[in-house]
């Protein structure tokens, strides 16, 4: 059994895609869940959409991470439900400080939506142990401020406890500043935090989850989550 919620905001356009992808790949019935609620109902993971929250207004996420649900979320993820941030979701969960640093503009000030290429980084963690270290993937990306910066001191501590899940590259899987698509520090596209529990992405495995959408790259990020899942309830 995996009982998952998906947290709605206005504004929100990639809930019912996850929502879709989830229930796709677990077979469990995943709830929609109000920004306006006040609690979650118990979950064993908590997902956090990609989109427009409250339309992007002084940051993105940065009112998102305000409303009345996002107490809850906080509170149970410090507890040590799992949170996936996708996106949108990301911004979130820097902006209320479930994970460091913070999402910037790309420096190209553009809206950038492709697929592109991602280095995983760790077999472990609660999102992402069915990826091998090194291994190359394909996934979409769509959006604005993904730019990902934290002082030095935070991106070692990132790099030396292993919470960089995902960076961008080439085909080959070479990581530098070229094969960067937004000047996100270190090319990353994805942190958890100390716990490996709650992971921000930037790219939308929603959108790779099936061959029928044009790739499954996506697919192990949920398949990971029910593995870890079922293996704690074992
Ligand atoms: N797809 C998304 O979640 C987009 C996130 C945010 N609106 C941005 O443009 O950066």
């Amino acid at each position: 059994m995996l009982r998952a919620s998906v947290i709605v905001f206005p504004g929100s356009n990639c809930d019912r895609d996850v929502k879709v992808a989830l229930e796709a790949i677990t077979g469990f019935p995943v709830k929609m869940v109000w920004h306006g609620d006040a609690s979650v109902p118990a979950s064993d993971l908590i997902v956090l959409p990609g989109g427009f929250s409250y339309g992007d207004y002084l940051r993105c996420g940065a009112m998102a991470a305000h409303s009345p649900i996002m107490r809850d979320v906080v509170e149970k993820a410090k507890k040590g439900t799992p949170v996936l941030g996708i996106c949108n979701g990301f911004q979130v969960l820097c902006e209320s400080g479930l994970l460091p640093g913070v999402l910037m503009r790309n420096t190209s000030l553009h809206f950038i939506c492709r697929d592109v290429y991602l280095k995983a980084e760790t077999d472990k963690g609660f999102f992402t142990k069915c990826y091998r270290p090194g291994e190359v993937i394909r996934m979409p990306v769509a959006h604005a401020e993904g730019n990902f910066f934290a002082d030095s001191e935070t991106l070692d501590r990132l790099e030396g406890e292993g919470r960089v899940a995902f960076r961008y590259c080439d085909r080959e899987g070479n990581v530098s500043p070229e094969t960067g698509i937004n000047g996100a520090q270190r090319n990353i596209a994805g942190i958890t935090d100390e716990t490996g529990r709650i992971l921000g992405l930037m790219p939308h495995p929603e959108r790779l989850y099936d061959a029928i959408l044009g790739g499954t790259d996506g697919r192990r990020i949920f398949e990971s989550a029910l593995l870890s899942t079922l293996e704690a309830a074992a």
